[in-house]
């Protein structure tokens, strides 16, 4: 049975870590003797990748006894800790997470399940208590063997998979490429103000990872709104993490979750991870009994060898499921580029020129590209190796005639590149059986681009592709038609932190939805990557104090209440507050600022919200004339800025036509810029009582046509400039050089 907890409290199973944001998340908690326990793992995996599981059958002795065994080693002197170092990536290391350069606050053992335990570093693991600590490690490894196979089984039972073991048997059988893995988290004597990354963010490769963790917590996962949740420890029960491996075979139905270390303790944390991994050779791709029709798989197939050895040339942050950032994405470039090599080998005989087009495009590719100076020379590297013969560059033999041999390697990276079969046809067939295409591979082989420009690179086209709607393989072929067209290129606003942020942050909004930049990670990066000025040490105070990733959505809020006017409580009073004080166009663009930040006015609300914020006599001309839309009150607003004021004057003066500032000749700089901005118009007077009649109609004022919303006078003759008694009257055309010049 599944037990949730209540939320909140410190001692209850499941807590809110008072540094994250407060959510009201529970985290399942299985209890494996129940039998509605498969029911509500898929219920976790799906919702949490994460559960807790209880009942489990392991005897606690076995558990503390390792855990005695691995302080016992943890305590050593480091020299002899080092013996067993440094990982590659099994052995012993400290500081250092993988071979890119992730660091944290631990020290570790990483154990091969099946190597037998037998290498030099491992006997350099078990050097004190050899025969004790090794069968404990054995012992409990066979223990985390049996409950990953129990968890699959119920997976399995539950969604009907079938042969029911097809899951449990690839974490089962010798072959199974599993690991053990012990963390400590060393204590602190001063316990530090800020909290310390122990193990970063990451998910696990593997299919899935039963931890198990003294009574120190640290261990916090991310859940689906993007919150961490901290996990209370509870050392007689396991906790269980969906791995990467497991959300492909399920194809995305159950997601590997992220999850990381924090520690700011006095008390040293100590876990112990058991990852059930399939065998090395082992297919992986969507289960066909889940996901019948290829078309519909997320996921392309792989084995777990090539995964896991492209998961281990990432870094732990690295998302190697999820859709990555266009613009930094070798997948696009390569996509765009496989259709580029399918339009040239389709059309092989003009070949000479093919190429040089295909050449102008890859240039404008790399333009349009962020990863520019990696993508051309990779482009070109591949292009060149891909239309020559034994190594030598046939452009110009081509060019002349002589039909083109691919060898067979060759043709499979065309085949891979370009995800078709077309290819193969167009150039007039080779060997059957080839894989589905994998282009990360292919690119990867051609032209170490991984290494040489992109250390670290996620082999992330694992995926399908990002878009849904690729669908079939002709829809796949449109898309690819489309991302050929050079999208229109946006430039990415940079931001000094002088200006209100809001509208920075909207900007960006505006080119991440139109560059299609989906990762949060993309996002902020690119974001913090244009700040100047104070903006830019602004941030780089920021990642001092805050060690964690932020999301998008953190980042935004953080600049915004840095940069930003706070967010009005009450947006429909903060426009309804606003003046008319200085300029017409002070004010529009107060108001246009302003109304960016409502979504929930309709037309009209705004039409009459500016009307009321505008000076008493301009207010009144543009409510006469209900303008349909919002730009034309502006617009009319702007145009009559002068007039009114003048028209102003000429009250208060008592009926002379002559501006406050005639006298000294020149106009003030507000007068001026409105009336530069302002083109010659003629009015046509109308006063309130003439304008009744066509209003009453339904007629423009203007040209006696019925007035709807879209409706414009052609040509336009007059502007209605309503009158009132006791105005002036002339029906002379109201002129602005007359009346500078007066
Ligand atoms: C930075 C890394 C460490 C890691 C290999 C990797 O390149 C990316 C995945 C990491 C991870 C996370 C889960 C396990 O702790 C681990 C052993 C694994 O299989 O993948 C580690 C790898 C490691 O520590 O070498
Ligand atoms: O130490 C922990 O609690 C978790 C560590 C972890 O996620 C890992 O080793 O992959
Ligand atoms: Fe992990």
């Amino acid at each position: 049975m599944v037990v949730l907890l209540q939320p909140a409290t410190f001692d209850s199973d499941v807590y809110v870590n008072p540094k994250c944001k407060p959510s009201p998340v529970l985290i399942p908690v299985v209890d494996l003797t129940e039998p509605d326990a498969k029911t509500q793992i898929v219920k976790a995996c799906e919702e949490f990748g994460f559960f807790k599981i209880v009942s489990h059958g392991v005897l606690p002795d076995l558990m503390t006894q390792l855990e005695q065994e691995a302080n016992n080693f943890f305590a050593l002197p480091h020299s002899l800790k080092e013996k067993a170092g440094p990982t590659d990536p099994f052995g012993y290391g400290s500081k250092q997470i993988g071979s890119k350069g992730d660091m944290g606050w631990i020290e570790y053992i990483l154990l091969n399940a099946n190597n037998h335990l037998e290498s030099t570093k491992t006997a350099a693991v078990f050097q004190q208590t050899p025969t004790i600590f090794r069968e404990a490690v054995e012992e409990y490894m066979e223990e985390m063997k049996g409950i990953s196979s129990k968890v699959l089984d119920m997976v399995a039972e539950e969604l009907k998979i079938e042969p029911k073991e097809k899951l449990s048997n690839l974490v089962r059988v010798k072959e199974s490429d599993s690991c053990l893995r012990m963390n400590h988290y060393p204590d602190k004597e001063e316990s530090p103000a800020k909290e310390e990354i122990g193990f970063g963010e990451h998910t696990d490769p593997q299919l899935i990872s039963v931890l198990r963790s003294n009574d120190t917590e640290g261990l916090q996962i991310c859940v689906k709104d993007g919150t961490w949740v901290a996990v209370p420890p509870d050392h007689s029960s396991f906790f269980v993490i969906v791995g990467d491996t497991l959300q492909v075979l399920t194809n995305g139905r159950f997601k590997s979750v992220k999850h990381r270390v924090l520690t700011n303790t006095k008390k040293s944390r100590l876990s112990m991870i058991y990852f059930a991994g399939p065998p090395l050779t082992e297919k992986i791709a969507p289960l066909s009994c889940l996901v019948p029709k290829q078309e519909d798989w997320l996921y392309k197939e792989f084995t777990w060898s090539q995964y896991k050895s492209s998961a281990y040339k990432t870094k732990l942050g690295d998302y190697r499921l999820e859709p990555s950032d266009p613009m930094t994405d070798n997948i696009t470039i390569a996509a765009q580029l496989a259709l580029l090599m399918e339009q040239f080998t389709k059309r092989f005989n003009g070949f000479g020129e093919r190429f040089d087009k295909v050449e102008k495009q890859i240039g404008a590719l790399q333009e349009t590209s962020a990863t520019t100076a990696a993508a051309t020379e990779s482009n070109t590297a591949v292009l060149q190796s891909l239309t020559s013969v034994s190594g030598t560059n046939q452009k110009g033999k081509l060019a002349s005639g002589p039909p083109v041999k691919f060898t067979e390697e060759q043709l499979l990276d065309v085949e891979l590149l370009s995800g078709t079969q077309k290819i193969r046809e167009a150039i007039g067939g080779a060997g059957e059986g080839t894989s589905p295409c994998r282009w990360w591979w292919c690119l990867e082989r051609k032209t170490n681009w991984s290494t040489k420009h992109q250390q670290g690179f996620p082999p992330n086209d694992f995926r399908v592709q990002d878009d849904p709607t690729w669908k079939t393989t002709s829809d796949r072929d449109l898309n690819h038609e489309k991302r050929l067209i050079p999208a229109a290129k946006m430039d990415f606003p940079s931001y000094d932190g002088t200006t209100n942020a809001i509208e920075w942050l909207q900007k960006c909004e505006d080119y991440f939805t139109d560059q299609g930049v989906i990762s949060d990670e993309a996002r902020v990066r690119q974001a913090t990557f244009v700040l100047t000025g104070k903006a830019y040490h602004w941030n780089n105070n920021l990642r001092r104090l805050v060690t964690q990733q932020l999301s998008w959505r953190e980042f935004k809020q953080t600049c915004k209440s840095r940069y930003g006017k706070a967010d009005s409580v009450n947006p429909m009073g903060e426009l309804s507050n606003l003046r008319h004080t200085r300029t017409v166009d002070d004010y529009c663009r107060q108001f246009e600022e302003c109304l960016g930040r409502q979504t929930k006015l309709t037309v009209d609300q705004q039409s009459w919200l500016f009307c009321a914020g505008l000076t008493d006599s301009l207010s009144k001309e543009v409510e006469y004339l209900r303008l349909a839309k919002i730009f034309k009150a502006m617009e009319y607003a702007r145009d009559n800025e002068c007039q009114i004021d003048n028209d102003k004057r000429t009250r208060t003066f008592g009926g002379h036509l002559a501006p406050a500032r005639r006298s000294i000749g020149v106009l003030q700089p507000q007068q001026e810029e409105a009336k530069q901005a302002t083109p010659r118009k003629y009015w046509k007077k109308l006063t309130v009582e003439e304008m009744a009649e066509p209003k009453a109609k339904g007629l423009c004022f203007n040209c006696d046509e019925l007035f709807t919303r879209d409706h414009a006078c052609n040509p336009m003759l007059f502007h209605i400039m309503p009158v009132r008694d006791g105005d002036n009257q002339e029906d002379e055309p109201y002129d602005e050089e007359n009346w500078k010049d007066e």
